[in-house]
């Protein structure tokens, strides 16, 4: 028997699943396939260490026994590595070709979000996140790291519309992954992890691998001149170089030992998404065993220092004392795989959680020897309005941060 429900890719059906996203089902959109799961024939909510990907190769086998010809785990794995998973082996599974950047019928619906929604709280405050970027600053300087990246969380007394949200992520983030997590029954309540991020930590289709690190950023700026100053000032920046080089480096080592060749650039490229300008760069490689599975060698890279820092230890300690609030999800992977290994994994940013009444944004920045406070600051910020602007709710920071 194959996955019931399962349909073939067909065109144009990547908007047609948009439309059925809601609180309750899944959906990952990637440069590859749109796939939208609806129910759980298995969840493993196991704590996310050097067993998970183990355990999921179980599951999926079991569940190959069970009759599925081509079963698939989707779903998101928490920053920590004592945190725990929620992944879930959907019972009703639809798969479709890679969303277009094409007009969608099903994006044009009410806003997705009350009129005059509140901050109410903001953990660190934009006082406290300079004050600990300030910090972290002096402690690279005194050579206690070499990296961190700290991030901050913005709840709003918004109701979200779950669906519109992540029409709008898809259709203004066309080359980004787009996805929504159904993350029922992890608290007891209707909770939904919500999208759009540019990041891959790691795509597997059977002996390639592909990863693709970002980091060292600037604001896009409305004046096209001016966009184009920041990411040619971007591109030369010693100070978002350095930031990049810890993280594409860092890759670079760990996915090395798996490989029998790997390509990894010189120098990075530029790349955009609707709010932010990144350093990027593709980094692919050939596989010495086809069979590793891909939540293996995700989890063999997580958490990288485009999320964490180098040295991991002494980022993650200062990161659990410093931003006073629990990351969960925010900054871990994002994805799928399937039997045979095969998967792609984003890493968890530009994300927001979303339940009734209420939505938590999340947003980081990395920190090295030559960060500004102020300009970090203004760097979540910007990151945070990918979720804003999608929700319409552009303005709700003005003045705020
Ligand atoms: C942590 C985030 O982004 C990460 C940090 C970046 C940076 O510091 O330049 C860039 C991309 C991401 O790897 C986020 O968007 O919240």
């Amino acid at each position: 028997m194959n996955n019931p429900g399962l349909s073939l890719a067909r065109e144009n059906a990547a908007s047609e699943l948009v439309s059925h996203c809601r609180h309750g089902t899944s959906f990952f959109a990637s440069p590859t396939r749109t796939l939208l799961a609806q129910g759980a024939d298995a969840t493993l909510h196991a704590v996310a260490d050097g067993d998970l990907s183990a355990r999921a190769a179980t599951l999926l086998s079991a569940v190959r026994r069970d009759g599925w010809t081509s079963p698939l785990l989707i779903g998101a794995v928490p920053f920590r590595h004592d945190g725990r998973a929620h992944l879930m082996v959907p019972s009703r599974l639809n798969v479709a070709a890679a969303m277009t950047a094409a007009p969608d019928r099903h994006t044009s619906a009410t806003p997705s979000a009350r009129a005059r929604p509140e901050v109410i709280r903001m953990a660190p405050t934009p006082d406290g996140y300079r004050g600990i970027v300030a910090d972290a600053v002096a402690h690279i300087r005194a050579r206690r790291m070499e990296k961190v990246v700290l991030s901050r969380s913005v709840t709003l007394d918004a109701d979200i519309d779950v669906q519109s949200l992540v029409a709008r992520l898809a259709q203004r983030n066309p080359t980004g992954y787009t996805y929504s997590i159904d993350l029922s029954g992890r608290a007891g309540e209707q909770r939904t992890l919500v999208g759009a991020s540019p990041e891959l930590l790691l795509a597997k289709n059977g002996a390639s691998v592909y990863s693709n690190p970002l980091a060292g950023s600037v604001p896009r700026s409305s004046d096209p001149i001016e966009d184009q100053r920041r990411a040619q000032g971007l591109l030369r920046s010693a100070k978002d170089l350095h930031e990049h080089a810890v993280v594409a480096d860092a890759v670079a080592e760990r996915l090395r030992p798996y490989c029998r060749h790997l390509e990894v650039p010189l120098t990075p490229s530029v790349v955009a998404t609707p709010t932010m300008w990144h350093l990027s760069s593709e980094i692919r490689g050939q596989l010495r065993d086809a069979h590793i599975p891909s939540l293996h060698l995700a989890m063999a890279l997580h958490p990288t220092p485009a999320v964490c820092g180098n040295p991991p230890d002494s980022a993650r300690a200062f990161i659990d004392e410093a931003e006073g609030f629990d990351r969960d999800l925010f900054t871990g992977l994002v994805g799928w795989c399937n039997a045979e290994g095969d998967g792609e994994w984003a890493v968890t940013i530009r994300c927001a959680t979303v339940r009734q009444g209420e939505v938590t944004l999340y947003a980081g920045a990395g920190i090295v020897a030559g960060s500004d406070p102020a300009l970090e600051l203004a760097e979540t910020t910007a990151k945070l309005r990918t979720m804003l602007g999608a929700m319409q709710l552009d303005a709700v920071l003005d003045g705020a941060a």
